[in-house]
């Protein structure tokens, strides 16, 4: 089988759709894979020398309909007849995305020619591309079950988010050269999605003292864009921009701060890490609200409002959890929502609909 994936721009749109390419090229019977992407996201970093990287440009469509419309319009049919052109020459199958402003011309273009599209939703509120083309598509995998009411015209199937291999093998200790940090210590991971937060770094780093002082240490993910991200300096305290190996600093944490994007939220409940949830107030159509509601209702995580988190409110609620019992009952209730071979079931799920 040839198969394009397009997935495009964030990690949570790319580290399902790469963990579900390594699944299927693991298939007795290999599936060859070339990706779709957009210059200067993410995907120029992660999947060349993995898979072979086209590029074409796209852009969503923001604010009232006018002039600008139209031209997003004129560009997203020039990137349909991008796309059917290599799906053409390629020879390919079919079409596998995670959704996002790339899978718009994915699916048009796949569906023009007639072939079978397989779309992956990881968040609770679906995307406006995936309520427009669900549709469309052979079928609609979702991340979380309660999305398949939002999708009633579309087929769709619960598998879960995959989740990059590391977090589904037993989980490995922290290398001490990159995180010294000793094995009896309480650990807080502060992370703001694949882009970091910078407001919930600025809240964090006012709250640090109280809880350094109460013996905890503090990894914090601070992503690229915060100029501030190195002006906390303390024996308990480990800043990066970026870290790779999620699954083993997640196993070994004690909390979680974080942002309720759909990718963090399946790592979260896949390492049974209980969780304070803060959405990101600015992400399409409020989606992380409603991702951290149902992790709210599981009793997996508490939430608060950006607007209206205090330093206060956090310092006291972060001292409240970890001394708590209820953190245990927290992190069961994560390990009840996580889908460990979510990965396989939609892997199987793209071989049966495109048949190979
Ligand atoms: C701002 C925004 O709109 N974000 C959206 C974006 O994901 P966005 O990438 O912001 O957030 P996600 O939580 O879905 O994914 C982040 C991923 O990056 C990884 N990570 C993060 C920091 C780090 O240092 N190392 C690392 O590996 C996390 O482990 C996770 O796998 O797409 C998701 C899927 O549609 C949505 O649910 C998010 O709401």
């Amino acid at each position: 089988m040839k198969l394009l994936i397009a997935a495009s721009g964030t990690g949570g749109h790319l580290f399902p759709a790469i963990a579900t390419a390594e699944q299927l090229s693991r298939h007795q019977t290999p599936c060859h894979i070339e990706w779709l992407g957009v210059p200067n996201r993410l995907e120029t970093q992660l999947v060349p020398g993995k898979y072979p990287l086209h590029t074409i440009q796209v852009e969503g469509f923001q604010g009232k309909p006018g002039l600008g419309t139209l031209k997003t319009l004129a560009r997203l049919l020039g990137s349909v007849v991008q796309v059917r052109s290599l799906l053409q020459k390629g020879n390919f199958q079919g079409v596998f995305t995670t959704g996002g402003y790339i899978a718009a011309p994915a699916i048009l273009a796949a569906r023009s020619l007639g072939l079978l599209t397989v779309l992956h939703e990881s968040n609770a509120l679906p995307g406006k591309v995936t309520r427009l083309l669900s549709p469309w598509c052979s079928v609609v995998a979702v991340g979380f079950e309660e999305t398949i009411q939002r999708l009633p015209r579309a087929k769709a199937v619960h598998v879960g988010t995959p989740v990059r291999d590391a977090f589904r093998l037993a989980p490995s200790a922290l290398p001490p050269l990159q995180l010294p940090i000793p094995d009896d210590v309480p650990l807080i991971v502060v992370v703001g999605g694949s882009q970091g937060a910078v407001a919930v770094n600025r809240l964090v780093r006012e709250c640090a003292p109280a809880w350094f002082e109460a013996g905890f240490w503090i990894v914090h993910l601070t992503g690229d864009s915060d100029p501030d991200a190195k002006s906390l300096s303390h024996p308990q305290y480990l800043a990066l921009p970026f870290y790779d190996n999620m699954a083993a600093l997640f196993h070994r944490a004690t909390l979680a701060i974080s942002r309720s994007g759909a990718g963090t939220l399946t790592e979260l409940a896949i390492a049974h890490l209980p969780a304070i949830l803060i959405p990101y107030p600015f992400a399409a159509e409020d989606h992380q609200t409603v991702n951290a509601a149902a992790f709210v209702r599981a009793g997996a995580a508490k939430v608060f409002q950006q607007k209206d988190l205090t330093t206060e409110m956090l310092t006291t609620e972060v001292l409240d959890l970890m001394r708590s019992p209820q953190r245990t009952e927290m992190a069961e209730a994560a390990g009840r929502l996580a889908i460990a071979d979510s990965a396989e079931q939609l892997a199987k799920l793209i071989q049966k609909t495109v048949g190979i």
